[in-house]
């Protein structure tokens, strides 16, 4: 099948997936799947249920070995280079991966020192403050309110400045505030000149916040580009148009381009 591919844009690469194969024994998860992020670039990775979104994600991070392929991040080879690969990743924990009988304030200064950092506890506080926490200090993970989970575990990964950060359905669960909120940190961060690479389900957060998208099904590649692009590209598709009530969105390409049919 041909993908629909508008040209990589300008920059140096930061994040490059290429010809990637993942599988569960005989189940092939993602089928040669290539990609590439440049420098201060949000980056969309949608997809149906089920589609490979979040073992593409797993290799990223090195939690799986590429059955096929490669994955290169600033040049190091996520295989032969781990622990480079590592320093320069940030990736936000799920709230059960803290240990939630530990402040906020401890567990910010056990994650900073396993990234090699010595921060004062000045600048600790600073980094909570920026995070909205000032006032949660003291305070146990678990006794924060969701929202203020997800905000701490931005902050992070986050915490050593990593040039490219991995978020899988970063705003799944938070009000329209918190969304909000997060969208302006994640913003704060691409000036800085970092990447984002994210997973969402929210088609039209998609299309407000990323600079393209990568549309996979089945661990294949389906479309690639800026999200206004891949409208105007498919907009006469018939599979497009069977789906679409009105004005063509990102919606209507993603399940003209899918199909229609729930996935699990
Ligand atoms: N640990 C596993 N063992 C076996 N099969 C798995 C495992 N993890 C994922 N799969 C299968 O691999 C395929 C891709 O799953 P993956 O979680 O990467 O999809 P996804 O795009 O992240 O989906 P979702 O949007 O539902 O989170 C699915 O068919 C899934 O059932």
């Amino acid at each position: 099948m041909e993908v629909a591919r508008v040209s990589d844009a300008e920059g140096p690469l930061i994040l490059e997936v290429q010809d990637l194969v993942a599988r569960y024994g005989a189940q092939t998860a993602v089928d040669g799947l290539s990609f590439s992020i440049r420098r201060g670039e949000i980056f969309g990775l949608l997809g149906p249920n089920g589609a490979g979104k979040t073992t593409t994600l797993s290799v990223i991070e090195g939690l799986r070995k590429p059955d096929g392929g490669r994955v290169t991040v600033d040049g190091a080879d996520t295989e032969r280079s781990a622990l480079s690969v590592k320093a320069k990743l940030g990736v936000q924990l799920q709230a059960s991966s803290f240990q939630s009988e530990l402040t906020i304030e401890q567990l910010a200064r056990l994650y900073s020192g396993l990234y090699g950092l010595n921060l004062q506890r000045r600048q600790l506080r600073e980094r909570l403050a920026d995070a909205g926490l000032a006032q949660e200090a003291a305070k146990p993970f678990k006794k924060l309110s969701g929202g203020q989970q997800q905000r701490f575990s931005l902050m992070v990964a986050t915490i050593h400045d990593p040039p490219i950060l991995l978020l899988d359905e970063p705003t799944s669960g938070l009000d329209p505030q918190s969304r909000r909120q997060l969208w302006d940190r994640i913003e704060g961060s691409r000036r800085r000149g970092g990447s984002i690479l994210l997973t969402t389900h929210s088609m039209e957060e998609a299309q407000a916040v990323c600079d393209r998208v990568a549309i996979i099904d089945r661990g294949r590649l389906q479309a690639l580009g800026a999200p206004n692009e891949l409208v105007a590209m498919h907009r006469e598709d018939p599979r497009v148009l069977a789906v679409s009530r009105g004005d063509v969105t990102l919606e209507d390409v993603f399940i003209g381009l899918t199909g229609s049919a729930i996935r699990d």
